[in-house]
């Protein structure tokens, strides 16, 4: 049997950083991709999705030139932006990917991985063993059970880029990150766009506050949303899709399906290694291992996080652990944060703990909040919607922060680094930020709350007895 140090079976972002790192240390890894290199992350996720959002975006600025005193004769006019996203993905995933695998065997395109026993895993028929094995085998989208939904010709996010053309009308359900990404990318070129979600506000992982920033710039875009709304039943009459809902009967020429993920551990054959899972994915501990020795599981497919930065970061402290001699300094992945940016036009993100679940967590809080609208550069560019809003206390400490508009994907790092190493609002104060950039917007927040306690207190009245 052919014996390698390290087999991983997928080749997504947690699969390729596994491999990549290892084949970097001259191990001797294997992996096996039963589909195509990059997974979700890369065919049919993170890369297309944002591939798309830029041409939506592109065209809703050319369409509201007039607000930077341009006028453009003539329309813009919806060509073929799926066939460019498919190319750009076609790029991507090219040599330049592969070249990280020079190193590494790769079996792609063979069939599924499946487990023989706790040392053994079979592809196309040949056994192969290793000292360690990482499991990155990511999720799938998951149709929850409306009835008809399954008995009619429906989009995920497997199938939408592989659209010829940007459909007339689309019905999304799920107002989560797919849904509210992909519903502003097809209206911005050209398509009536309805979210129907059980949910009260968009991105309902976040922010409460945020989701409504995002549902009001929605509206005025022409996006129908309807929260806290159940589907009671899906048909095709007429090559339409007829959407039953609580709030009445909706026609589309398509229908996305946007509600949430599954892990698929049947073919993996996990119970000829024993490997413990549970709904959510498969078991593993602080180290990211399974409950079988040496057998590790990353990304997507054990549920932490769906995320493709989370999925690498598992990837590289799960090699680390499984090649540190150790037992005492392993690397324990609840020790570091994990940011997440939607990137729908005003972008949300979040660092740490939401306003929510500091309520739920009972801490003693305070909101500092600064608003785009009140700074010069976001004005200047045209971009007054949002916030900056962080939950902090009276000595500065940081639990969360939430950021709503342009360029908060970038904004967040900030806040991930000072929860992460423990700074405090005065620190960022204290850090000179440049000017106009939007990333001073997280300097003037910890100025708010130094002026906050200046306001009133003890600093007044030092400042009159000293000055
Ligand atoms: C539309 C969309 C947009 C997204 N946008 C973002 C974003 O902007 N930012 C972000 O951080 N995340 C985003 N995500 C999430 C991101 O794609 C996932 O978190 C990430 O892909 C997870 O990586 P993974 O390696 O765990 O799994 P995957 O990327 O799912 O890869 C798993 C791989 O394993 C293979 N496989 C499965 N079973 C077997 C088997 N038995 N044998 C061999 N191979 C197997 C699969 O074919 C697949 O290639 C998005 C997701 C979607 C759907
Ligand atoms: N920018 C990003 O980082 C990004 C982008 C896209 C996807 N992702 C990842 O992909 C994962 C999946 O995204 P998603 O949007 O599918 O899921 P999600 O968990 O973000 O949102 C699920 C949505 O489906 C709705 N829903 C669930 N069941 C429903 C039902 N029966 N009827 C009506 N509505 C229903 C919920 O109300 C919610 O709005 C996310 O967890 C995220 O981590 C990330």
């Amino acid at each position: 049997m052919e014996k390698h140090d390290l087999i991983v079976i997928g080749m997504g972002p947690a699969g390729m950083a596994v491999t990549a790192m290892a084949a970097n240390m001259e191990l001797d890894v294997l992996a096996i991709e039963k589909h195509k290199v990059g997974g979700e992350c890369l065919n049919y996720g993170c890369v297309p999705s944002k591939a798309l959002l830029k041409a939506g975006e592109v065209n809703e600025v050319a369409e509201n030139l007039r607000q930077y005193g341009i006028k453009l004769s003539g329309k813009t006019e919806i060509e073929n932006p799926l066939e460019i996203v498919r190319n750009k993905v076609g790029k991507i995933s090219g040599n330049k990917t592969m070249k990280a695998f020079d190193r590494a065997k790769l079996i792609v395109d063979q069939g599924e991985a499946k487990f023989v026993d706790k040392k053994v895993v079979k592809v196309a028929g040949k056994k192969y063993t290793a000292d360690k094995i990482f499991i990155a085998t990511g999720t799938e989208p998951m149709i929850p059970p409306i009835p008809g939904l399954k008995d009619v010709p429906r989009l995920t996010n497997l199938n939408i880029f592989e659209q010829e053309d940007i459909p007339e009308t689309l019905t999304i359900i799920g107002g989560g990150a797919i849904g509210s990404e992909m519903a502003q990318a097809f209206s911005r070129l050209g398509a009536k766009v309805n979210i129907f979600q059980i949910d009260d506000h968009l991105v309902p992982t976040g922010d409460q506050e945020a989701g409504k920033v995002l549902e009001e710039k929605f509206k005025k875009e022409g996006i129908g949303v309807h929260n806290s709304t159940g589907i009671n039943k899906v048909e095709e009459k007429n090559g339409k899709i007829i959407t039953h809902t609580d709030v009445g009967v909706f026609e589309s020429d398509k229908i996305l399906v946007a509600t949430g993920r599954k892990a698929v551990l049947e073919p993996l054959n996990l119970d000829n290694a024993g490997i413990e899972s549970a709904k959510t994915g498969i078991k593993v501990n602080k180290r990211l291992e399974t409950n079988i020795k040496g057998i590790y599981a990353v990304g997507d497919c054990n549920g932490k996080a769906l995320l493709s930065h989370a999925a690498m970061h598992q990837g590289m402290l799960a090699l680390m652990n499984a090649i540190n001699p150790t037992p005492i300094k392993q690397f324990n992945y609840d020790d570091y944060l994990v940011p997440w940016s939607v990137f729908t036009k005003p972008e949300i993100a979040q660092a740490g703990i939401t306003e929510k679940e500091a309520n739920e967590k009972g801490i003693n809080y305070q909101i500092v909040k600064e608003r785009y609208e009140d700074y010069g550069r976001t004005i200047a560019d045209g971009k007054p919607e949002g916030f900056v809003k962080v939950i902090t206390n009276s000595r500065g400490k940081i639990f969360g922060a939430t950021i709503v508009g342009e360029a908060a994907s970038e904004l967040i790092h900030e806040w991930i680094l000072a929860i992460q190493h423990n700074i405090s609002m005065f620190d960022i104060m204290m850090t000179q930020h440049s000017f106009p950039t939007i990333s001073l917007m997280n300097k003037r927040v910890a100025e708010k709350w130094i002026m906050n306690k200046t306001d009133s207190g003890i600093i007044p009245k030092l400042a009159k007895k000293f000055i």
